[in-house]
């Protein structure tokens, strides 16, 4: 494939070391949708284009389904991480079907209280609910407040309530300094870290390269504390969360006789660090990106208002209710076909690349790639295509809704590329939907967000392996309407 030339040791290095999705964007212009960079002396493939990439990722599935072998992956859950390990074969594939079936148990399993549809359902409004009641008190003592620190540790009670059945209260030292360094996790995972391309960065000191390694031994001895508990307190007749029905799985060995595709009593924890892992800080990056979007825009978040007063009024927000919204939900295709949340404002801030590699040697779109090359496939491009969006930078979440606004514009929610695509597709994709819709819709049913007076909001994106922003301090609400008498 065409590509730029580079320098002999640094290849493409120099162009590409800021805002790496912005440099292969405006390459791609130029060399086209598959195009070769280099980086250090490593060879990478980039992809943009939806056409391509659904052609690479879909049509030609099973030849990109890897994951390329990269330096900084090796310390993610000790290298055995499902996302983020090489193997995509038997195991991999096991390992794959296993944690979807139990996350997927422990969402649409009914809750055991009767108010709420499903143990999804039960976590999320809980949350939102101390959510709603937090900012309200911020407001009365601080008068202003910054709304990321709580919506992070809301988030990740969700997964933990769902992988360990348990919730940690917001002061909770131990999972703060969890959830609160991801930043480190994010930056070094980014695409096009030079450490995992030029071998010799390796051996000079790197304050960040630490940090990350730090986080992620941290990030598993917080995991595996918790897995050893449940082993300790397993009853095979109570499978209380994520946790126990991988335990189940384990000891059953109902996976089979083939050994490739049983799960050791060791990797039990490896799973459950990935699931955690990958479920509360894309979550949250999502979450807070919707409102800084609705400050931003208050003509936008004042018709949410009045769409939510329409359709779900001052009852409680469940996955059944909300009359048209919920039917709107139904097989959405991008996550800002859910015309009631904040989300469909977004065009991709949040995940900007998938990262697959070759599994053989193949063709794509007339040229050979050879097998193990690492892909960097550019969702942002796809987001920010002016072939396929009208004025891409503008905010407009209208533009996902059919002409009388009765309806998603399926069309144009199959464009947006957030999950990836293909095999290796986010697994947690119905999931975190739901999430963002049940937390927003809650927060905005009861508040108005808005930013205080010489306040300001810094929408840069900072790179990494997604787009995160500048946290903002200068946080305000109003209560829409008194809680008490919720139906
Ligand atoms: C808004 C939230 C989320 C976004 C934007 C997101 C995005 C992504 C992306 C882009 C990938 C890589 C796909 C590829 O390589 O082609 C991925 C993989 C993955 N995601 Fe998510 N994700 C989100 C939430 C979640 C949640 C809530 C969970 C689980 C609780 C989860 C679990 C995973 C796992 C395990 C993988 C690895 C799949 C594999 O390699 O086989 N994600 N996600």
């Amino acid at each position: 494939p065409p590509g730029p030339r580079g320098y002999p040791v640094l290849g493409n290095v120099l162009e590409l070391r800021t805002d790496t999705h912005l440099a292969l964007t405006r390459l791609s212009r130029r060399y086209g949708d598959v195009m070769e960079v280099r980086i250090g002396t490593r060879p990478v493939l980039v992809l943009s284009g939806l056409d391509t990439i659904r052609q690479a990722l879909v049509k030609q599935g099973e030849d990109f389904m890897g994951r390329p072998d990269l330096y900084s992956f090796r310390f993610v859950t000790d290298g055995q991480s499902l996302a983020f390990s090489p193997d995509s074969r038997e195991v991999w594939k096991a390992r794959r079907k296993l944690a979807q079936s139990a996350l997927k148990s422990f969402s649409i399993a009914p809750s055991p209280t009767s108010s709420c549809s499903c143990l999804l359902e039960e976590h999320v409004s809980k949350e939102a609910e101390y959510l709603v009641t937090k900012f309200l008190q911020l407001m009365e003592e601080d008068k202003r407040f910054e709304p990321y620190r709580y919506l992070v540790v809301s988030v990740a009670n969700v997964i933990c309530a769902m992988c360990f059945g348990k919730r940690y209260e917001h002061e909770d030292q131990e999972l703060l300094r969890l959830v609160n360094s991801t930043e480190e996790f994010t930056a070094v995972t980014a695409a096009g870290n030079p450490a995992d391309f030029i071998p010799l960065l390796r051996y000079l000191p790197s304050r960040s390269m630490k940090l990350f390694i730090d986080f992620n031994r941290y990030f598993l001895s917080f995991v595996q504390k918790r897995v050893k508990e449940h082993y300790e307190t397993y009853d095979e007749n109570n499978i209380r969360d994520i946790t126990d029905s991988l335990i189940e799985q384990c000891l059953d060995k109902k996976l089979g006789t083939n050994t490739a595709t049983q799960i050791p009593k060791e990797k039990i924890v490896n799973l459950v660090n990935d699931l955690f892992g990958a479920g509360f800080d894309t979550v949250t990056t999502a979450l807070s990106w919707s409102l800084m979007y609705l400050v931003t825009n208050p003509n936008i978040q004042k018709k949410i208002h009045e769409e939510l007063d329409r359709t779900i009024g001052t009852t409680k927000v469940t996955v059944l209710n909300g009359g048209g919204l919920a039917e709107l939900l139904q097989g959405q295709g991008g996550l800002e076909e859910q015309p009631d949340s904040a989300l469909r404002m977004q065009k991709n801030l949040l995940s900007i690349f998938s990262l697959p590699s070759t599994t053989k040697d193949t063709v794509l779109n007339g040229y050979f790639i050879p097998k193990d090359r690492c892909v960097f496939v550019n969702q942002w491009q796809v987001n920010h295509d002016e072939k396929l969006w009208k004025d891409p930078e503008t905010f407009n979440p209208e533009r996902f809704l059919s002409a009388d606004r009765t309806k998603v514009n399926k069309e144009d929610g199959e464009k947006v590329l957030v999950f990836g695509l293909g095999k290796r597709r986010c697994i947690g994709e119905n999931i975190a939907r739901w999430q963002v819709f049940l937390f927003l819709a809650t927060l905005l049913q009861q508040l108005e967000f808005s930013v205080c007076e010489g306040g300001s909001v810094d929408m840069t994106p900072l790179y990494g392996l997604s787009l995160k922003h500048k946290r903002c301090e200068h946080f305000q609400v109003r209560q829409r309407f008194p809680t008490k008498g919720r139906s």
